[in-house]
């Protein structure tokens, strides 16, 4: 089950996380994919709005710190496995995020087995200076989740 949307604009990307973002609860999990700048963070950016962390939290890539954790509606752990191999993965843990909260991880692929039957994949990829192609693809319960989104309309 594969969706594929244009994102016109950073707001567009941002109210693709919001729509998202309603239907996330904690046992959740989404593999994000792209390049620098390709709209991940800007994305997690909406997610988390509509998961009621505070405007004034500053989200951030996690390439530095490895994880941030946001604090909202639910905890929000939002990972970046970049620097790590697949050993040093297994060691952080992530299942046990995953029984707290909402785990987001960028660059999934140094996991060594999937965490769980049911998740989300969303790749993002840069067409222009503002227009990106976000595809969404949905794992066990997932692929009939993602369905009922309607991609296309505008959020408010
Ligand atoms: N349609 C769009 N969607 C998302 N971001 C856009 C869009 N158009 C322009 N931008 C700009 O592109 C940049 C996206 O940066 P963002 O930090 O979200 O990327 P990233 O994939 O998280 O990169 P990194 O891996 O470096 O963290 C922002 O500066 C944003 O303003």
């Amino acid at each position: 089950m594969k969706i594929e949307t244009i994102s016109n604009s950073e707001e567009d990307t941002i109210n693709f996380g919001k729509k998202l973002g309603f239907l996330l609860k904690p046992g959740d999990l989404i593999l994000l994919y792209g390049d620098l700048g390709s709209g991940k963070t800007t994305f997690v950016k909406g997610l988390a709005e509509s998961l009621e962390v505070n405007q004034d939290f500053y989200i951030t890539s996690p390439s530095f710190s490895l994880i941030n954790v946001y604090e909202g509606k639910y905890t929000i752990y939002h990972v970046d496995l970049y620097r790590l191999d697949t050993l040093e993965v297994e060691d952080l843990g992530l299942w046990e995020y995953l029984n707290e909260g909402i785990v987001i991880i960028e660059w999934a692929d140094r996991l060594k087995t999937p965490l769980k039957d049911d998740y989300i994949e969303i790749f993002f990829e840069f067409l222009d200076y503002s227009k990106r192609k976000i595809t969404f693809v949905g794992y066990g319960e997932w692929q009939e989740l993602l369905k009922g989104l309607d991609w296309d309309e505008e959020s408010h």
